[in-house]
């Protein structure tokens, strides 16, 4: 059988998803969330000519001939607007965040200044027009778009839409992903595993990425490799509202036990495609399952992670809207020769730094065997190596598929 790309797989899997609709929620709870709209300001920031220092606010005329003294003629503390005009010979004590009175032009640090009495100032220092002061919109206008439609929220993207008072922004629903593991050998993490039995790691480790990609995992349990077993846990998917993404773990290969396509199958799975050019996760299947996208993974664990970096992440954001909804990929060099490559596109678990220039150094941990995850939590990458790659030396540019956001 022929194994697919994964460029071809990706260009499939990305045609089946479209962005998901929009809710409208308090901005506090924002966090993560794609926009799914333009955001505007709702005001201006500042609203006025504000103060950026403690000091006096004066017109820049009065002091071009040297050392002045000036009459002070009120206040303008933060919040608090000084109803009069600052007219030729006077200033008004400021502060930081104050909105400038009328007819100064200019903000004096107090530290500039002594005060010979209690109503007048004396300014040492010659001042240039507009200093110290913060125009009014300096930061953003009302109606500026400050947020773009498929931006992921960050903590400075939210404390940017308080100040414009965007108090609840319009984000794309969470896609809500169905997770079914598959096999007699597992138990659930805290549970003792009997003779023969290991824990169910893929679950978490799925439904972990799911939730660090914006998406909710829906954990339909285990089904034991039989039939009986799998046809009751295909029912509970049936019981579920609103799944995009229907995904099996493990039971996707050969053997006499790997039934998810078998099963599913007879319940209405139209399979796309099966087995792909890439290692590790070369028996991954994606398909519908009564109308519902639907990849099976790999059950190793290394196999299940990196088949969902690859295609249920992109298909995650997609459903978001996002603005990148591949994964995020450079360039880095080879910290050492490595063999040629074989015929599936490779995914080797490995590990970079940058030198003093901030060139990337990449180099493939040792333990490749899709089995592991000790070096699936080490790795900060993936080495991408394509399908016939010949050898390569050391310092040689290789792609690297970046796993945390560093
Ligand atoms: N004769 C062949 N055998 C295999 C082939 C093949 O082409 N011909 N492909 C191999 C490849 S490649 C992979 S990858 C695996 C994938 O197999 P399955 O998807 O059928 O996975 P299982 O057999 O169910 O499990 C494989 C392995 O992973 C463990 N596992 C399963 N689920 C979980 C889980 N939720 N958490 C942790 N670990 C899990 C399971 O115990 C097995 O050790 O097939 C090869 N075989
Ligand atoms: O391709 Mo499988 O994923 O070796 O382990």
């Amino acid at each position: 059988m022929t194994l697919m790309p994964v460029e071809q797989a990706l260009h499939l899997i990305s045609q089946a998803f479209t962005p998901l609709g929009s809710e409208i929620i308090p901005l506090d709870q924002a966090l993560g969330r794609t926009t799914a709209i333009d955001h505007q300001a709702a005001l201006t920031q500042p609203p006025f000519d504000a103060s950026a220092m403690d000091g006096y606010a004066v017109r820049a005329e009065d002091l071009k001939d040297g050392p002045t003294e000036l009459k002070l003629i009120g206040e303008a503390p933060a919040g608090q607007h000084f109803t009069g005009t600052v007219i030729a010979g006077t200033a008004v004590r400021i502060f930081t965040g104050g909105p400038v009175p009328a007819g100064a032009d200019t903000v004096i640090m107090q530290e500039n200044t002594t005060r010979p009495d209690d109503h007048c100032i004396r300014i040492t220092v010659p001042a240039e027009k507009g200093r110290n002061i913060r125009p009014a919109g300096n930061d953003f206008s009302h109606g500026q778009i400050l947020v773009k439609q498929g931006t992921v929220l960050t903590a400075r993207h939210i404390g940017m839409m308080a100040a414009a008072n965007i108090a609840h922004p319009s984000v794309t629903i969470k896609p809500r992903i169905a997770l079914l593991s598959t096999g007699d050998e597992l138990v659930q993490v805290g549970e003792t595993p009997g003779p023969g039995q290991i824990i169910n790691s893929n679950n978490l480790l799925l439904s972990t990425l799911i939730s660090e990609n914006g998406g909710i995992a829906v954990d339909l349990g285990i089904a034991r490799d039989n039939r009986t077993a799998l046809e009751d846990r295909i029912a509970l998917l049936d019981k579920q509202q609103d799944i995009d993404l229907f995904i099996t773990i493990g039971g996707a290969s050969v053997g006499d036990h790997d039934l998810v396509q078998d099963v599913l199958g007879q319940h209405g799975l139209k399979v796309n495609f099966w087995k792909l050019a890439i290692r590790p996760g070369k028996p991954m299947i994606f398909g519908h399952f009564k109308n519902c996208p639907m990849i099976g993974l790999p059950g190793n664990p290394a196999s299940a992670y990196v088949c969902a970096v690859n295609f249920l992440v992109p298909a995650l954001h997609i459903m978001l809207g996002r603005q990148n909804t591949g994964a995020p990929i450079s360039i880095a060099r080879l910290a050492h020769d490595l063999p040629e490559n074989g015929a599936r596109q490779d995914y080797m678990r490995a590990h970079f730094t940058e030198d003093d220039t901030g060139a990337k150094i990449v180099t493939a941990l040792p333990r490749q065997d899709s089995a592991k995850l000790s070096s699936l939590a080490l790795a900060n990458c993936l080495l991408i190596r394509p399908p016939h790659a010949t050898a390569a030396k050391s310092g040689t540019s290789v792609s690297i598929l970046h796993l945390t956001k560093e």
